[in-house]
């Protein structure tokens, strides 16, 4: 279809992008969370197929961010309930190795079945798509990268027949595509080399709410000139082709770097609203641009849920939720808590924090922002643990630092601890070790040993091999 604009900015013949409204997905797990890269090498994943090279590009992609794919969603879950297992097991004898048990190839502790996600398909609230060179060798492509930067071989992929993010998001990026490839300005693909636009981030929330954020690297244009460039993008997205993709809230950041925080360079609300809302469990959640939110609401119930019933036991007392990004877990323990105190490195998700708590009149949860491993060890001397104290950690795929977990174990009247991770045999692995050790293992850990107790794999991301894992430590 061909429309003729009148909109001022952009007076040209536009022809607007062919949409296929099935489902795609982000490349990243969650991001902005200050956490360090990522290592993919030892990432499990099931074996691609032998030929994969002759398959066509959406098949390759799927099986890259997709690789689950070609399964069933039950066989995708006893394939995670495997790999769990076999995490665990790994855990178990490395733990055994640190206290010189002999290790018998079990595990000392029940892992229970996984917890399905309620909703497989098109689950994602939040995807980041690339600017690349695609298929036809565009450098304006918004979708998703094949092979690496170092072999020179990265192809970029529209997305929209991967099965885990809805059409929504789709619609959004081929939008954008559209909108980029009408600028005069170049893509930036790599820093060093120029150009301006960059990713999109786009989220969306079960109202049907979306909001955008487009990263966009300044180079050596002065504000005046990046001021016509972001009114030409509303100008785009409120009365050009994009109003169609209804955005509530655009976002613009400015960014020289892979990630910047809103400190590092704020994020600025070219349109609309400035939050995103979320239910979940009754509760109801703001997140901001910069907040991280799990991606699967519906997952994120059951694992919120998961929680509380593994917290059972410690009732009443005081909950430490290290990491707690907008409060999420903390906000919905807080009816079972006497006091809850959560700890978030990202100033806005802190923000969103509180804020959460008086949405939602919650009057026993603070939240206070700062580094886990600087903010913990000065508060929990001064903690009046009558009523008991427990911990629940939910730290990024860089696991906790060390300090953090010496802060817990030194701490004896915290008897049980809930680590979530995502990747758990990861740097996790290491915090496990740190919890379970003896006192001599490491420097300055005094406190008795945990021991892992119960484990439960919750699925937040299906057709990927990711899930997140429950662990219970208890001393
Ligand atoms: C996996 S998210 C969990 C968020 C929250 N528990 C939830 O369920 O929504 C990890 C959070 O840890 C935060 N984070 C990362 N490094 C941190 C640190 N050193 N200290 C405190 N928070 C940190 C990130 O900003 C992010 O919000």
């Amino acid at each position: 279809m061909r429309l003729h604009l009148t909109w001022p900015l952009l007076k040209q013949i536009v022809t607007v992008p062919k949409i296929c409204f099935s489902y795609s997905i982000t490349s990243r797990c969650a991001v902005n969370t200050g956490c360090k890269p990522v290592k993919r090498r030892n990432e499990r994943k099931p074996k691609l197929p032998a030929d994969w090279h002759t398959l066509s590009w959406e098949e390759r992609l799927a099986d890259t961010v997709t690789p689950l794919w070609r399964m069933s969603y039950e066989e995708q879950l006893q394939w995670k309930q495997e790999q769990q297992h076999k995490i665990l097991l790994e855990m178990t004898k490395q733990l055994a190795q640190d206290s010189m048990d002999p290790f018998s190839n079990d595990l000392r502790f029940p892992l229970l079945p996984i917890v399905a996600s309620p909703v497989s398909d098109g689950y994602r609230n939040k995807s980041t798509f690339s600017v690349n060179k695609g298929v036809d060798g565009n450098p304006k492509t918004v979708g998703f990268y094949i092979g690496n930067g170092k072999a020179g071989n990265i192809v970029c992929v529209h997305g929209d027949h991967l099965l885990n993010m809805p059409s929504k998001h789709s619609m959004v990026a081929r939008y954008y595509e559209d909108f980029i490839r009408l600028s005069p300005l170049r893509p930036c693909i790599l820093f060093h080399d120029g150009g301006h636009w960059r990713e999109i981030t786009i989220r969306t929330n079960s109202a049907g709410h979306t909001m955008a954020i487009v990263y966009f690297h300044p180079q050596n244009l002065r504000p005046e000139e990046i001021g016509i460039h972001k009114a030409t993008l509303v100008e785009y997205f409120t009365q050009g082709p994009g109003a169609v993709c209804q955005l509530d809230s655009l976002y613009f950041q400015e960014s020289t770097m892979t990630r910047c925080s809103n400190e590092q360079s704020p994020y600025q609300l070219l349109y609309g609203q400035p939050h995103i809302f979320e239910e979940v469990l009754g509760f109801k959640f703001r997140i901001s641009a910069d907040s991280f939110f799990q991606v699967n609401r519906g997952a994120a119930e059951a694992l919120y849920k998961t929680v509380a019933e593994l917290n059972r036991a410690c009732v009443g007392g005081t909950l430490l939720d290290v990491c707690c990004g907008t409060g999420a877990i903390g906000i919905s323990l807080s009816p079972q808590m006497e006091r809850v105190i959560g700890i978030e490195l990202i100033e806005q998700a802190v923000k969103d924090a509180k804020c959460n708590a008086a949405l939602n009149r919650v009057h026993n949860c603070e939240f206070l922002s700062g580094k886990a491993e600087v903010v913990l060890p000065d508060m929990m001397p001064t903690l009046n643990c009558d009523g008991g104290l427990t911990a629940v950690v939910n730290p990024s795929r860089a696991g906790l630092h060390y300090r953090v977990v010496r802060a817990l174990r030194n701490h004896p009247a915290i008897r049980r601890l809930v680590y979530i991770s995502c990747k758990p045999d990861g740097e996790a692995m290491r915090n496990f070790r740190e919890l379970c050790c003896g006192s001599g293992f490491k420097r300055k850990i005094t406190g008795e040993a945990f021991k892992p107790t119960v484990a439960v794999p919750v699925d937040l991301f299906p057709h990927t091999p990711h899930c997140e894992l429950v662990l219970v430590f208890e001393r």
